[in-house]
């Protein structure tokens, strides 16, 4: 492709580009695969480049929990391909501004992602090969071809093992360069690529070698994460520049059903998992992002963290038959999407003193560099008031040669200090930086380690008879063994392999991340005491100030860099206080996120304990109806503050007021009623409900009837599942 037509195509290009707005770092994309009639009724309708709508169940009635979702749902992203929306639409919009970002030096990263059969690897496929067609075609239009070199390496992550696609093997090792370098996967070819051609038949031999097979909704289903990385050096006089484009088909996201599958799917969904929860880290400005959770996270921390652009195209079928995947994909994308908005937002909103000392830091630097060209033209030109009020008082028979002399010295003088002084300065600054640097990382870390202590806990809690046998607190080695030696175990051996693996993952992690705190703390004791060391330094600096220099414009341009420096390390106390608060603000949204669970499971057991009542015919007590209204208006009220009304969790308890008149226990009814209702717990124990609430409260504060006192316990789940379980055998 010659020049001309390369900037043809590029202008072309430009639109996608524009429509990728610089404010969006992360861009959220959907692609509807075409319908199929084997695939139930069309659910999924573009209704712009912007937007679809999800058709809900028109009869959903049975199913309380899904009465709430009987609109039909508009999802709003960056952008929406509908079915006949052609792979090079799909590339100019998503890709092409990526590959002119790498062609600079940049890194940037497509992953698709989805459920199975929906599409990833047909869109991923046809990105590849135009975005090595692109790259060739930019190369070539340069004004220096030879100084570019391409090479790629194409990889798959299966059940956490990675393998090489271009020279397959057994699995590689992935490890840490230590420091903040990314990680390398020792044994991995790099194969340079010459051409287009040359490319794509080296992007064939990887896809042969990918692990794929048939599931109900694929017959060639890709069951891995396969991630080409394209590198692209160009050699701009003595400096190597670097750009990255990573392209990631990710593997199905749908839970994995078989039970062939399980350990399968719960690989898949931890690094998705962990993808997300990077995801939405990086876009929600946090300062510690935890990227060990997961391979895919480790190996993408470059692109996912440095300052690169990043696209996910979500991908759905529109057939009605896949609507519960497609739901949860459009959830997932959307989250995505709304969480990058937020980020907007957070700017805005940042602490008003802080950009106070930036205004101020700013506001000095300009006096700064006015006085410092000030001072160049006095030098160069005529002497400054300062100097003409000394050549006053300056004998008249003093000699000019030996005051030119003596200023020359001085200006030599003061013109080393300076540097002497600013280099401390600056010595200074990143010694701090690197401190809160390591603050943040001990922090994170900290939340890491407690993740895995929760991990645990939780296998620990499932498998509880596995644990009491052998009780050694504190002692992890034999905890781990008493888990591997333990007998008594009630569930099935492949949920004893998936609780293996979890837990040994868990414990593997922990044990890095105390090495890793250990070495965090050691180096920033060696920092700190660094820090000191320059402190001391820059303060003799200073006190030598007031004695050599004489020249008013110099001392002032001294004090205000001192002055700046003040401000800067203002500014990051500051900063560290903010990183301080987004930590706890962190661990706040890791208690919300399990009352969250918490509350979901409440509101099924609520749920299946109506439908259980219903079943059988059993009304409910009049106390109980009212906790169940009041429930309801609470979840409501929670529901009524959230401002995005177009994304509502799936999880809220729908309105109950039609399912209730049915079910009330009238007055005049009492008798029987009662009598069913004790029926009922033989019923509700066949369903294999879990205990209920472990202490329930005294009957005398609910049963009153009052109003408030009703809405003080609405809210607490306890109260209506002890009230439930007391009420049958009440007097
Ligand atoms: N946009 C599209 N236009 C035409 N056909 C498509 C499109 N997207 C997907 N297909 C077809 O649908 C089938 C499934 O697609 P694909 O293999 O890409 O799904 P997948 O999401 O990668 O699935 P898995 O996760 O199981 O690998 C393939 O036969 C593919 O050719």
């Amino acid at each position: 492709m010659n020049q001309r037509r390369f900037r043809e195509r590029e202008e072309r290009r430009t639109v996608g580009i524009k429509q990728w707005s610089l404010s969006i770092r992360f861009l959220v994309a959907v692609r509807v695969r075409p319908h199929r009639a084997d695939e139930g009724p069309r659910i999924v309708h573009v209704v712009s480049d912007k937007m679809l709508v999800l058709e809900e169940e028109a009869d959903s009635r049975r199913d309380v929990l899904r009465q709430r979702r009987l609109n039909d749902k508009h999802y709003v992203y960056d952008k929406v391909f509908g079915e006949n929306s052609t792979q090079e639409e799909v590339y100019d919009a998503v890709c092409a501004p990526l590959v002119g970002d790498t062609l600079k030096g940049f890194a940037g990263a497509v992953f698709a992602y989805g459920a199975t059969g929906a599409g990833k690897t047909y869109t991923m496929t046809g990105l590849m090969s135009r975005a090595l067609s692109h790259l060739f075609a930019g190369i070539a239009a340069s004004e220096q071809p030879d100084s570019f070199e391409v090479k790629m390496s194409y990889l798959e992550i299966y059940n956490e093992n990675i393998r090489d696609l271009l020279n397959p093997g057994p699995p590689l090792e992935l490890r840490d360069e230590g420091g903040s370098g990314a990680p390398v996967v020792a044994g991995l070819s790099e194969l340079r690529a010459n051409s287009a051609a040359h490319v794509a038949e080296l992007l064939a031999r990887g896809d042969r070698a990918r692990t794929a097979e048939p599931t109900h909704a694929n017959q060639h289903s890709s069951r891995g994460h396969a991630l080409l990385s394209v590198t692209v050096s160009q050699q701009v006089e003595d400096v190597t520049q670097r750009g990255r484009l990573f392209l990631i088909d990710l593997a199905g996201s749908e839970r994995a059903g078989l039970r062939a599958r399980r350990l399968e799917g719960a690989h898949i969904n931890r690094s998705l998992l962990a993808l997300g929860n990077c995801i939405m880290a990086l876009s929600g400005g946090a300062r510690y992002v935890n990227y060990r959770d997961s391979k895919l996270t480790r190996l993408l921390r470059e692109v996912l963290g440095g300052r690169c652009r990043t696209a996910m195209v979500a991908h759905v079928s529109a057939g009605g038959v896949h609507r519960d995947t497609t739901r949860s994909t459009l959830h997932y994308a959307q989250r995505a999407a709304s969480i990058t908005n937020r980020v907007e937002r957070e700017l805005v909103s940042t602490p008003m003193h802080l950009s106070q000392y930036r205004t101020v830091i700013g506001e000095l630097r300009e006096e700064i560099s006015r006085l410092k060209v000030k001072m160049k033209d006095d030098r160069t030109s005529e002497p400054d008031e300062f100097q003409i009020q000394n050549q006053r008082v300056t004998k008249e028979d003093s000699t000019e040669k030996v005051n030119k002399e003596d200023n020359a010295e001085n200006a030599a003088h003061l013109k080393s200090l300076r540097e002497a002084i600013v280099s401390t300065f600056k010595q200074q600054m990143r010694l701090r930086r690197r401190l809160m640097e390591l603050d943040s990382h001990l922090l994170g870390l900290s939340l890491d380690a407690e993740r895995q202590h929760a991990a645990i806990s939780h296998w620990e809690a499932r498998f509880n008879r596995l644990y009491k046998p052998i009780n050694l607190p504190g002692s992890r080695l034999s905890t781990q063994q008493s888990y591997r030696g333990g007998t008594g175990l009630s569930s099935s051996s492949s949920e004893r392999a998936e609780a293996e693996v979890a837990v040994e993952q868990a414990w593997a992690e922990l044990a890095g991340v105390e090495r890793e705190q250990e070495a965090a703390r050691a180096e920033r004791e060696r920092v700190e005491r660094q820090l000191e060391q320059v402190r001391l330094r820059g303060a003799q600096l200073e006190q030598e100030l007031p004695a050599t220099i004489s020249s008013g414009p110099e001392r002032e341009v001294l004090a205000l860099v001192c002055r700046v420096h003040e401000l800067e390390a203002d500014k990051l106390a500051l900063q560290g206080e903010r990183a301080a608060r987004a930590h706890e603000l962190r661990r706040r949204d890791l208690a919300l996120q399990r009352r969250d669970a918490q509350r979901r499971l409440s509101d099924e057991i609520i749920t299946r304990q109506r439908r259980a009542l219903q079943e059988i015919g059993v009304g409910v007590p009049p106390e109980l109806a009212q906790l169940y209204e009041l429930y309801q208006q609470e979840i409501h009220a929670s529901t009524y503050t959230e401002s995005n009304d177009i994304y509502t969790p799936p999880y809220r308890l729908p309105p109950i007021s039609t399912s209730l008149s049915e079910l009330t226990w009238s007055e005049s009814s009492s008798g029987s009623g009662r009598g069913s209702s004790s029926g009922s717990g033989g019923t509700l124990l066949d369903y294999r409900l879990p205990p209920l609430a472990p202490t329930p409260r005294p009957r005398t504060r609910y049963s009153q009837g009052s109003a408030t006192t009703l809405k003080r316990y609405a809210s607490d789940e306890s109260l209506v599942t002890a009230a439930h379980r007391r009420d049958p055998a009440a007097p």
